[in-house]
């Protein structure tokens, strides 16, 4: 990235504890603007916390976070939120809303106390609602949705938001395999900066530009897909025995399992001796 634009991100050393545990040590990385930034890691390995960081949530004990060039200490509630817009990872509730009221909550950080929404806006939402497949539901109380629908509208609701940076913390979690790729296809489409912890190895593979894999608090490996994704990699970080290849369509990492391996060191060659 050349020296006059600054990253989206700037992560320095960046470390946590809770509870005189560890969480987060010494984690540092930068994003390029427009680029699509994978957080991958076993559960428990630190990729919401270091999330929270990112978006103020918690307060790291050492290390910064520059965003866009400036200490992410320096924007007020407002200014960040009209840069940052977050999906966490639970789903909370918002009893008495319509799904089109809660995308329009997208809109809040840009307006005026008491302004209401333009023409425009209105078509924002509608426009956020139909790339998620939700237009038939924008009526609907939101909690009457399913969870992947709940998802699908918090995503446009961060749409609505036109932040510069997307945080997604588990994005699909509650998707099926067509909205697993939609939604991710659609957030890399808009052409902003997206930071998404994402568990499917093959999915971050496939949507990211380059991965972070974090594992108990430390950052283990950073860089494209073939660099962080190898079977030496997985195998040490997710105890698990696994074959890399090329994907036939986009030529990234694409990671087949084996069943009925202990975890711990297996390596494919060591097939013929397992018992499957
Ligand atoms: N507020 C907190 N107080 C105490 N421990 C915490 C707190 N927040 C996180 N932790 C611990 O920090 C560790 C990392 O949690 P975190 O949610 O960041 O991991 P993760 O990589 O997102 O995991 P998963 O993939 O399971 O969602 C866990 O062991 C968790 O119990």
């Amino acid at each position: 990235m050349s020296a006059d634009i600054p990253s989206a991100l700037n992560v320095e050393h960046l470390s946590w504890s809770a509870d005189d545990n560890q969480i987060l040590s010494r984690v540092s990385f930068s994003q390029n603007q427009g680029e699509m930034l994978g957080l991958i890691g076993p559960n428990g390995a630190g990729k919401s916390s270091l999330l929270r960081c990112l978006y103020r949530y918690i307060t790291p004990e050492q290390g910064n976070v520059k965003l866009f060039g400036r200490n992410i200490n320096g924007f007020s509630q407002k200014q960040l939120a009209t840069q940052v817009a977050v999906v966490q990872q639970e789903t909370p509730h918002y009893f008495e809303m319509t799904t089109e009221q809660i995308v329009a909550m997208g809109l809040t950080p840009h307006k005026g106390l008491f302004e209401s929404d333009s023409p425009s806006d209105k078509q924002d939402i509608a426009d956020a609602l139909t790339k998620v497949g939700l237009q038939l539901k924008a009526k609907q109380q939101y909690e009457q949705l399913s969870g992947g629908e709940k998802q699908r509208a918090l995503i446009a609701r961060a749409i609505v938001q036109k932040p510069q940076l997307l945080i997604l913390d588990e994005p699909t979690n509650h998707l099926d395999i067509r909205y697993q790729i939609q939604i991710l296809e659609l957030v890399r489409q808009l052409g902003i900066s997206v930071i998404a912890s994402i568990h499917d190895l093959n999915l971050a593979s496939a949507v990211c530009d380059r991965l972070i894999l974090l594992n108990a608090g430390k950052c283990i490996a950073q860089g494209l897909p073939d660099e962080v994704l190898t079977e030496a990699i997985i195998g040490d970080v997710f105890g698990v025995c696994c074959q890399v290849s090329k994907h036939p369509q986009h030529g990234k990492p694409l990671i087949t399992y084996f069943y009925g391996y202990q975890s711990g060191g297996h390596s494919k060659d060591d097939e013929t001796e397992a018992s499957l």
